[in-house]
């Protein structure tokens, strides 16, 4: 089996529950969506090679040509780090599910795997083990994400992120969330670009507040410190 991949990299997760946790990322080429303010455009489309960063926060990268085979995927996962948390990213990650079982199959128990989606492609979580290991970060970002939710396997953790843009609809927004059981689930804002008009982010503090919902406003740690 085989997928194209933009990079493979170590680094210190930047968002979400696991922020500032080293961990190994996988970015996938292709996306079902267009975000305008998307970071990793570049992604869109299928690259000829992929960037492997044998080493943490070296300069040094190796030119793997693609498409990648999941045992390799695998190897360059198991020489970064034998164990520890890997991000599968993208792009959306979740149009490789069958690869990512496969690469997840090769690895084995010894990780943490996180799942980095749109939160838009329910009918592909079919392809991935039901697994406490197995953890999803889903953008709250479309309707498609209420179907999503509900269909994440039982046994896998999973949290929420919104994406803060002036175009998201704070009433739209709540009307989702309000149709889906949170108990327990961490809830992430996390304003695009790192940056957002204050009174905009008390207003979603106050309607979330109102609402009774528990959540934290995290940036995205990496892009302060100018690591990927
Ligand atoms: N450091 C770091 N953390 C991240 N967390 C999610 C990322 C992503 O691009 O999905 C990302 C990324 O690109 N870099
Ligand atoms: S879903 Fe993510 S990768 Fe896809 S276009 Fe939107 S921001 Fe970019
Ligand atoms: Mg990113």
């Amino acid at each position: 089996m085989q997928a194209n991949i933009q990079e493979i990299f170590r680094s210190i997760q930047g968002e979400g529950l696991y922020a500032g946790a080293p961990a190994v990322f996988v970015r996938f080429s292709g996306c079902n969506l267009r975000c305008a303010y998307c970071d990793t455009k570049k992604s869109w489309r299928a690259a000829k090679h992929c960037l492997y960063q044998p080493v943490e926060f070296a300069r040094h990268v190796v030119r793997v040509p693609n498409a990648v085979s999941a045992e390799d995927c695998a190897d360059m996962i198991f020489w970064l780090s034998p164990q520890g948390l890997v991000s599968f990213t993208g792009g959306e990650p979740l149009l490789r599910a069958k690869y990512i079982a496969h690469v997840i199959q090769l690895l084995g128990a010894n990780y943490t795997y996180l799942i980095e989606t749109n939160g838009t492609l329910p009918a592909a979580l079919k392809y991935l083990p039901n697994s406490p290991n197995i953890v999803y970060s889903i953008d709250l970002k479309n309707p498609k994400f209420l179907r999503f939710y509900k269909t994440v396997p039982p046994k896998s953790p999973k949290y929420i992120k919104i994406i803060l843009e002036k175009n998201l609809s704070i009433e739209k927004t709540l009307q989702i969330l309000n149709k889906i059981p949170m108990t327990g689930t961490p809830l992430f804002l996390q304003p695009v670009n790192n940056k957002i008009d204050k009174k905009e982010l008390q207003k979603w503090m106050y309607f979330l507040e109102k609402n009774g919902y528990v959540y934290k406003v995290l940036p995205q740690i990496h892009k302060f410190a100018r690591w990927k």
